[in-house]
């Protein structure tokens, strides 16, 4: 045995026995793997992939009743909880789904209250700003910084300065972990291993935001009938009843759902976005250059909300950079029982013996389609301004489709204003308190990572950042 062992072990000098086990789990992986996650649906076969502007308005918003279900396998606290407890990205339409969705997008996400949020932003991009000047990397001082502004939100100003900065960053880093323990289902690990991984996760979900959520019942349960209107996302979710469902109230299983949700998927694309617009303003210089004269003369200090109306090309570099990089890859449905009305729609032979009930909207695919977008592989912001293709263009799609970064339809996202806020104010700010330079021997690389729910850059932006009228600091 011993020498069996040996001749294994160092047959021509190699080792194979680990090579032996790789080989055999990745085989074990393979056959166990199923479509899950960015990119793929539901069903029992391959997604129907949609990359026309026209069949995805007339799905999505003209026939959106055929269009409203979304393939759990693609939401994070759907698989982690194991379809146990929905948040809205993951809830099938009915009741929760309104009760909630209304919840956020007329509650703390109306832009009429986003707006008034000045201290909120203030806050972050002192501490974005403080970051970056001290060499901090940039794409992690992107993430803090909204989700701070996020956290703010959800737990109110006091809640979140009691936590401290450690225990902010240790709330992220789990959020962070999550997305990555998702995208990582590499071949290598066992799927027994990956199940105990997200449980394990979810629990520490549920230590960390239980207790915060018991402090703010109990305080709005000393307050009784008296009790101020909800000021902070957690403070609403505990309110909330479902209307349709018994009147009942949000289970602490879908509060973690709900929170995770909050500040995973809101953070992240916006943070991501971010990323790729100040990129593309390091990677054109003249670009920057223009933005900054526009930033300037607005007048001095922090650029706040108000002065962002003044700002169309400021907008422009935005839009722009959504187009050309969708931070979320594809909008999916679930056909479910409307597949034969929905295949209609979309023209495909769907439902007779079709093996799938996934459909994927193709985000990136939308924003580049030449017949729209002339060159559509160039950067150029110019597409936004008065007499360009994009000019006036509507991100809701209500009336027709040029690109849809946010989605489309009924549950398109509800974070679009509030999305689009905070991307406008943090690059105009940054771009007032630094000079983004490229940084010395580091081409800025727009080749994209296709991570499980976002298309990230593949390589994180690196830049020499010049404080404007002080000294240098590289991230
Ligand atoms: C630049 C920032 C953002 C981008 C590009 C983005 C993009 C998207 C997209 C593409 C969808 C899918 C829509 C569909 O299926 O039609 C979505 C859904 C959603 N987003 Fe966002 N999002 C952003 C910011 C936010 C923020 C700040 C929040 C909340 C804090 C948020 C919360 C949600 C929720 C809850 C849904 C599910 C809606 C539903 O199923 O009814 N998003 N987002």
């Amino acid at each position: 045995m011993d020498q069996l062992i040996s001749m294994l072990t160092h047959a021509s000098g190699i080792a194979i026995l680990p090579f032996l086990f790789l080989t055999a789990a990745f085989l074990l992986t393979l056959a166990q793997r199923r479509p899950s996650g960015g990119g793929q649906g539901a069903g029992n076969g391959r997604p129907i992939l949609v990359a026309d502007r026209a069949v995805s308005h007339r799905a999505l918003v003209q026939q959106s009743a055929a269009f409203l279900e979304r393939p759990t396998s693609a939401v994070v606290s759907a698989i982690l909880s194991r379809n146990r407890h929905y948040n809205i990205l993951s809830a099938p339409y009915g009741p929760y789904w309104r009760a909630a969705r209304r919840n956020m997008a007329a509650g703390v996400l109306q832009p009429s209250r986003v707006r008034l949020l000045h201290g909120t932003r203030a806050r972050a991009l002192g501490v974005l700003v403080r970051d970056l000047g001290s060499g901090a990397p940039v794409r992690e001082s992107l993430h803090f910084a909204v989700f701070r502004v996020l956290a703010e939100i959800c737990f109110g100003e006091g809640a979140v300065s009691e936590l401290g900065e450690a225990r902010l960053r240790a709330m992220e880093k789990l959020q962070q972990d999550t997305l990555r323990a998702l995208t990582s289902s590499s071949f290598i690990t066992p799927s027994w291993f990956r199940r105990r991984r997200r449980q394990a996760l979810r629990r520490q979900q549920e230590e960390l935001f239980l207790p915060l959520v018991a402090e703010v019942r109990g305080r709005r349960r000393v307050a009784g009938d008296v009790a101020a209107p909800a000021a902070t996302y957690v403070e609403s979710l505990i309110d909330l009843r479902v209307h349709g469902d018994g009147d009942r109230a949000v289970t602490d299983g879908e509060l973690v759902s709900l929170i995770s949700e909050f500040l995973g998927a809101g953070a992240e694309s916006t943070a991501v976005a971010l990323e790729w617009t100040m990129a593309n303003l390091v990677k054109h210089p003249n670009l920057q250059q223009k933005l900054r004269l526009e930033v300037d003369a607005v007048g001095e200090g922090v650029i706040e909300e108000p002065d962002l109306s003044r700002m169309p090309y400021l907008k422009a570099v935005v839009l722009e950079s959504l187009r050309r990089h969708p931070p979320v890859p594809s909008v999916e449905r679930d056909l479910g029982g409307g597949g034969e009305e929905a295949a209609g729609v979309l023209g495909v032979p769907c439902g007779t013996g079709a093996t799938t009930t996934a459909v994927n909207f193709l985000l990136g695919e939308l924003g580049r389609d030449p017949a729209m977008w002339p060159d559509p592989m160039a950067f150029d912001p110019e597409r936004f301004m008065p007499g360009g293709e994009g000019e006036g263009v509507d991100l809701t799609c209500t009336r027709e489709l040029r690109m849809m970064p946010f989605g489309a339809g009924r549950r398109m996202c509800p974070g679009l204003a509030t999305g689009m806020l905070h991307m406008e104010y943090f690059v105009a700010n940054l771009v007032r308190a630094f000079e983004w330079r490229q940084a010395d021997g580091d081409e800025v690389d727009l080749a994209e990572f296709q991570g499980f729910l976002f298309t990230t850059m593949r390589r994180p932006l690196r830049a020499r950042l010049v404080p404007r009228g002080g000294k240098t600091a590289a991230t």
